[in-house]
């Protein structure tokens, strides 16, 4: 049977200790009745009711038997919509730009000493020719 899929908006609607949804590593939990038995607590569970709460499970290191009970809470999986909030992920924007503008300095520097290279060798050249004339 295909999983479920949630939105970001929907779980996000199922905050409270009656009706309390969270997401952990994509995946949909239902956790309303196991709230009052979380041995950490239920304040924690309602601090991050409706949202992403993987970095705060993890971030315990919960136990296997842990991660069985959240098997058993599983109600589906979150299906990721662009406006969702983001995860940290550092945007490098302004690298690219600044690198293929150093990228494009240095080649222009190459080329000049390419043609000034060419320049000397070609006046050399002449230089040679005008003396072995002169001989
Ligand atoms: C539905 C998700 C969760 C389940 C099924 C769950 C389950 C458990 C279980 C079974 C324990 C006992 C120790 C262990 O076996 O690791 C525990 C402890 C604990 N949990 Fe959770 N937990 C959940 C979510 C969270 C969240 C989101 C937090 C947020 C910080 C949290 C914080 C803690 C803390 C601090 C303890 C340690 C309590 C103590 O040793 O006094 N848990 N949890």
């Amino acid at each position: 049977m295909a999983d479920k899929e949630f939105t970001y908006a929907e779980v996000s609607t199922h905050t409270t200790k009656k009706d309390v949804h969270l997401v952990i590593h994509d995946i949909v939990y239902d956790v309303t009745s196991f709230v009052d038995e979380h041995p950490g607590g239920e304040e924690v569970i309602l601090d991050v009711g409706g949202q992403d709460a993987t970095e705060a499970f993890e971030d315990v290191g919960h136990s296997d038997e842990a991660r069985e009970v959240l098997e058993g809470l599983k109600i589906g999986v979150l299906k990721r919509s662009a406006d969702d909030p983001k995860p940290k992920v550092s945007q490098p924007a302004n690298t690219s730009s600044s690198s293929s503008g150093s990228g494009s300095g240095g080649f222009g520097i190459g080329l000049y000493a390419v043609v000034l290279v060419a320049a000397l060798a070609y006046g050399a050249y002449h230089y040679l020719e005008l003396n072995a004339e002169k001989a």
